[in-house]
């Protein structure tokens, strides 16, 4: 496979790097490894393309974002079963997520078309004030392998709707996928330059960026510790900046829940992706006088999940990524146990880089999995007495992503939902993101939101006209 620069596929020429099966740990194809003068001739192609595009109306660009969706669905069980081999997660939860990542161009397609301004009543009656929203200009988006679709949407649906242009480094786990959405954008009828996906040395694609004054945004989603390096670096050029970072959710079931809702949807929010996401709970809060009851119907439900492959039938659990992911859990597992936790479901690898569904009870607050993303399928549980024990132990965190909350009684979950501190908070729903919503952290989850028009605000800037006559 090739990068994409200028319309033009190229990279041949270059150094190659594997894109490997995680499950079967087989070379699914090659990747050019670009560095810092393909960097360059991105930027030079986005920003050359920028004029043009900027100045087409919403209604065309919104026209050609629509035929991308179009092409995208056509062709999501061939992009789902890519994905899959190249980052694998279960086939059906990559349907899923192209399905969800194509949410984020069908609604900023429409979304671009509201780019509204303002008029704001002068103070001199030979004045008119007016408010513009443009285009930032060429933007730069990083991101990681855990969604290898949506991540890329999620950013460039809006910024190309509003006008501006896009260099793309995808993470080097995963960018076939970003590659073929890319394949398709050009197909859609995308000018040449406006969508640039580069693939190769992260740091050295990203520095160069970060140094060149005409990449006028960086958007990134990853880790917290990637994204306090790349807020420095946008400095240089002060960058608009949008950061997805890692997440450390809580979810809290307190004692009137309703324990079959509660189960169904801890087990999805946790294992999806095999606990891969910035949004898993990564710590259950259970309250005391139902902990018991929860725990053996969680990990009655969680030893129910099919690991393997996910490109076989009804598979909920596919590999970790690499060996480091591996390496971790088992490090929070042996943390956990040493330090009082029982296995109540799973606690082992499975082979290659598969890891049982893991859950913990009897866990304390200090522990590894209570204070560092896992971002891997263990559940640690630890009780709680109060409300207000809960709520402390939830924000005792440097994260704020996401939390959960489950819970029958209204002014609990009203109460529980103001105080958590956090940037989503899921009240009986394991699973709240959606295109037209916010998605975005609190703390050191991150700064900028994805999603909703707050995510077209990312890629625009505001410009007040003062007209006197
Ligand atoms: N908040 C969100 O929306 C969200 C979504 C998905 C993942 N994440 C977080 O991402 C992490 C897992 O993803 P990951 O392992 O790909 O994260 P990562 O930070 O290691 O890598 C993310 C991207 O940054 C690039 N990168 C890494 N080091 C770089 C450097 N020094 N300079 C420039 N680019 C660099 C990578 O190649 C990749 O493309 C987890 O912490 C997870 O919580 C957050
Ligand atoms: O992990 C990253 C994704 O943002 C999770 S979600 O699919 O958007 O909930």
């Amino acid at each position: 496979m090739e990068m994409l620069i200028n319309g033009k596929w190229v990279g041949e020429d270059l150094d190659q790097r594997d894109v490997v099966n995680p499950a079967t740990g087989e070379t699914v194809d090659v990747i050019p490894v670009g560095g810092k003068k393909e960097a360059k001739e991105a930027v030079d192609a986005a920003y050359a393309a920028f004029e043009e595009w900027s100045a087409r109306t919403a209604i065309e660009r919104s026209e050609i974002l629509m035929r991308w969706y179009e092409l995208i669905k056509e062709h999501q069980d061939e992009i789902a079963e890519l994905m899959t081999t190249e980052q694998g997660k279960p086939l059906k939860e990559a349907k899923g997520e192209v399905g969800y990542a194509n949410s984020f161009i069908q609604w900023y397609a429409e979304e671009g078309k509201r780019l509204y301004g303002e008029t704001i009543p002068a103070s001199a009656p030979n004045k008119r004030l007016f408010v513009q929203r443009q285009p930032v200009g060429v933007i730069a988006a990083v991101t990681p392998w855990n969604f290898p679709a949506a991540m890329i949407t999620r950013k460039v649906a809006p910024a190309l709707a509003v006008g501006c242009t896009a260099v793309i480094k995808p993470a080097n786990q995963t960018p076939l996928t970003a590659l073929r959405l890319a394949e398709l954008a050009v197909e859609a009828g995308v000018p040449d330059g406006v969508i640039n996906v580069v693939t190769g040395n992260s740091s050295e694609i990203v520095d160069a960026w970060q140094e060149d004054e005409r990449v006028r945004k960086l958007t990134f989603t990853g880790s917290t510790e990637v994204g306090k390096h790349l807020m420095k670096g946008a400095a240089q050029t002060m960058k608009k900046i949008s950061l997805e970072l890692g997440g450390h959710a809580p979810l809290i079931v307190m004692e009137d829940a309703d324990l079959d809702v509660a189960v169904t949807q801890a087990v999805a929010s946790k294992y999806r992706n095999a606990g891969q996401t910035c949004v898993c709970a990564n710590r259950l809060y259970v309250a005391e006088s139902i902990s018991e009851e929860f725990t053996e119907r969680f990990a009655k439900a969680v030893r129910e999940l099919k690991i393997g492959n996910g490109l076989e039938d009804n598979i909920d659990i596919g590999p970790l990524i690499d060996e480091d992911a591996a390496e971790k859990v088992n490090e929070h597992i042996k943390d956990a146990t040493s330090k009082g936790g029982s296995i109540a479901a799973g606690g082992q690898r499975r082979g290659g880089l598969f890891f049982e569904p893991t859950v913990i009870s009897g866990v304390t607050d200090d522990m590894l999995c209570m204070q560092e993303e896992t971002f891997g399928p263990l559940a640690p549980i630890a009780t709680f007495k109060t409300e207000e024990e809960a709520i402390k132990r939830a924000n005792n965190s440097p994260y704020g992503l996401a939390a959960y909350v489950f819970t029958r009684d209204i002014g609990k979950a009203i109460r529980l939902s103001e105080k958590l501190e956090f940037g989503i908070v899921g009240i009986n729903d394991g699973v709240p993101s959606v295109a037209q919503a916010p998605f975005g952290g609190w703390k050191e989850s991150g700064i900028g939101r994805e999603g909703g028009h707050y995510g077209m605000d990312e890629y625009v800037e505001v410009k007040y006209i003062s007209v006197a006559f």
